[in-house]
């Protein structure tokens, strides 16, 4: 097992992202047999094998982000189109900033590591506000994703906290790209009789009535009031428990074979392979008071 410090060493700390996926920077955690590759950019999950040897996250080949030899510029740079984004301070178009916020677009700082740990290796990795933030959104805040790899489990847990002397508001989501073979065989049970809000048209509520969901056409839904974990299957078989904390709502999105062809960072037939279940505060924002702390977390298990 190699420890390092949890306290801050800048030199250590930020070797750590000296692999990279599709060329962009990352580092990975180990735990046993199971691995996930964190990026920089974003704090963002890439990719995540558990012991079986599986990749569980979708990842577009075409996706854009901030790729190895490049500067970590000071302007924003693309989204990641797949793994766990982190949309804060704003979920998808709810609000006045961009789309699902800037905390997906600008590096984050590696805080501590403990890797190779037989039982659980953990990365925590903060944001912070700076000039540039507060240019887009003028509040004072520390954000903070621990990463906790067990076994067979991958834990998300998000923390922020109003580090100013003003209240704001924040909606915000974990949306994680979970890869399914074939889309056609997959279904996501747990929801039926949830109320939903339906992005495909203007939020329109509508009880869900099926037991499971199946896709075959774009799907957008923010799920109010779920149950705390949901099950993703795959064959008929049960391959992804899906636990949350903290969020209040789930939102379920895949674009389906039309709206794919207008993303220009994922390939036509890739919506056959992912399905995005998110960890979500998206249908009311969360009043943060000056010093307060908020904490959410997505958990995954091999089902
Ligand atoms: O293309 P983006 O900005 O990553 O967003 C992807 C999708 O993210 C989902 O969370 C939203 O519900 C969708 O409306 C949105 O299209």
């Amino acid at each position: 097992m190699s420890t390092l410090p949890t306290a801050p060493n800048d030199m250590v700390l930020s070797d750590a992202f000296h692999d990279n996926l599709l060329g962009l920077p990352c580092l990975t955690l180990v735990c046993g047999k199971s691995e996930v590759r964190i990026a920089r950019q974003g704090a963002q999950v890439l990719s995540w094998r558990a012991s079986d040897g599986r990749e569980r996250f979708y990842l577009s080949v075409q996706t854009g982000g901030a790729k190895q030899g490049e500067a970590d510029a000071s302007t924003l740079s693309p989204a990641i189109r797949g793994g766990v984004p982190i949309c804060f301070p704003q979920f998808s178009v709810r609000g006045p900033i961009l789309k699902h916020g800037f905390a997906r677009a600008v590096p984050w700082t590696l805080e501590s590591l403990v890797n190779h740990d037989a039982e659980r290796s953990v990365a925590v990795l903060t944001l912070r506000d700076d000039a540039r933030t507060r240019s887009i959104w003028p509040c004072s805040f520390v954000a903070q994703l621990t990463v906790a790899l067990e076994a067979d489990r991958l834990a998300l847990t998000l923390q922020v906290t109003n580090s100013g002397d003003e209240a704001w508001p924040f909606t915000g989501a974990l949306h994680s790209y979970l890869h399914v073979d074939d889309i056609a065989k997959a279904e996501l049970a747990g929801l039926q009789g949830t109320h939903y809000q339906d992005a495909t048209a203007d939020n329109v509520e509508v009880i869900d009535p099926d037991g499971s969901i199946r896709i075959d056409a774009e799907l957008d839904r923010v799920y109010l009031a779920p149950p705390a974990s949901v099950q993703l299957r795959e064959e008929g078989k049960p391959a992804l428990q899906i636990g949350k904390t903290g969020f209040t709502d789930t939102v379920v999105w895949n674009p389906g074979p039309q709206l794919v062809q207008t993303l220009k960072d994922m390939p036509d037939d890739d919506w056959r392979h992912m399905l995005c279940v998110e960890a979500a505060c998206a249908s009311a924002p969360v009043i943060m008071q000056p010093g307060q702390t908020w904490i959410g977390s997505q958990v995954l298990s091999i089902a």
